[in-house]
């Protein structure tokens, strides 16, 4: 049976693709910084299943700036692939702390690559490329051969790990693909996230717990997708004969609005009554329309993306109402 290894494993995307693999009989071993203690949460229930934990599911201690201890963990591992999910993913935050931003995210892609070339036998390599490589983009939907014009640090630190991946498979021979993933959401998602903000929130309110909303921006446009299709797309990239990068999502863009409408409708509010707006949680570059054309996903691996607005937004709202009445119910 194949050995995966996954950097950021303790994320929404890590924790799907280890329950994905482990379903498809994989043996996962994951990369854990010894500070994301809380976010491991979301591993909870396999760290539960003594048929799981410590037999087919294995976690390593390492920072992404720790070279020699990843290049150990892989030779102790020897995985036949590697899914890179790891680096600091806010936008917003980036703009704060670009340095940190792109040491994680574009250095720390290049450190890994440099690590796989040395490898005796490197594993097949697939690194979670981002919409936000596109920025302020030319052209709507985007697409793999859609030139990058990032605005975002975060952005422009993916747009380096990008093609550095591509210049590792073109001039290395590396079995290494992008995945450029837009916006994917789920019950899972960090609370910083716009979408997750908003669910929380209205499940709150509607119970009685929280009184309003306070967002940025309501005008960008984005392309919100369900996060545990979007792990099932990074697997089959990495079972297919050659490497190659493929834009993953739904094809269909809403506004931040679109989905307060979505969110707040599905317990019965008008989001008008209760969001206000802060200067704090705008962006310098605002108002970019995201969407991303995966036809050459839907043609190659046969993914498409069947969970959109406003079934995503009445997922995560449902299962923040049961997480908060099932917190209340323990006080
Ligand atoms: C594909 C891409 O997807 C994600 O990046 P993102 O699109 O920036 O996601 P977000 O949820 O932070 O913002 C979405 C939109 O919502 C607006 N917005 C308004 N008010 C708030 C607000 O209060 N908080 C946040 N976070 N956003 C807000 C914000 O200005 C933006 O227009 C990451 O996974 C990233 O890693 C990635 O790769």
């Amino acid at each position: 049976m194949p050995t995966a290894l996954i950097t950021g494993i303790t994320g929404q995307d890590g924790s799907y693709l280890t329950e994905l693999l482990l379903e498809k009989g994989y043996t996962v071993h994951g990369i854990v910084r010894r500070s994301s203690i809380t976010a491991r949460q979301r591993l909870d229930q396999l760290f539960h299943r003594p048929d799981v934990y410590d037999k087919r599911l294995f976690l390593h201690y390492a920072d992404l700036g720790d070279s020699t201890t990843i290049r150990r963990i892989l030779i102790k591992c020897q995985p036949d692939e590697l899914y890179h999910l790891a680096g600091q993913s806010h936008v917003g935050a980036s703009f704060e702390i670009p340095e940190t931003t792109c040491d994680f995210t574009a250095m720390g892609t290049l450190r890994m690559l440099e690590i796989v070339r040395d490898l005796e036998k490197p594993p097949r390599f697939l690194h979670i490329s981002s919409s936000e490589i596109f920025g302020r983009a030319e052209e709507c939907p985007q697409c793999e051969t859609t030139p990058m014009r990032p605005v975002t640090p975060y952005g422009i630190a993916k747009a380096f790990a990008t093609q550095m991946v591509a210049l590792y498979r073109d001039s290395f021979g590396l079995f290494a693909c992008n995945a450029i993933c837009y916006n994917h959401e789920s019950p899972r998602r960090g609370e910083s996230f716009v979408t997750r903000k908003i669910t929380r929130a209205a499940a709150a309110i509607s119970l009685g717990r929280q009184d309003s909303l306070s967002l940025g921006s309501l005008d960008g446009r984005r392309d919100w997708g369900y996060a545990p299709e979007y792990v099932q797309a990074m697997w089959r990239m990495l079972q297919q004969p050659a490497a190659d990068d493929f834009v993953i999502a739904t094809g269909t863009d809403h506004s931040v609005k679109d989905f307060l409408q979505a969110a707040f409708e599905t317990v019965g509010l008008r989001w008008e009554d209760y969001v206000t707006q802060d200067p704090r949680f705008l962006r310098p570059s605002e108002g970019i329309r995201l969407v991303g054309d995966s036809s050459k996903a839907t043609r190659v691996l046969g993914w498409q993306a069947a969970v959109k607005l406003p079934e995503l937004a009445q997922i995560m709202v449902r299962d923040d109402i049961a997480a908060l009445s099932s917190e209340s119910n323990q006080d």
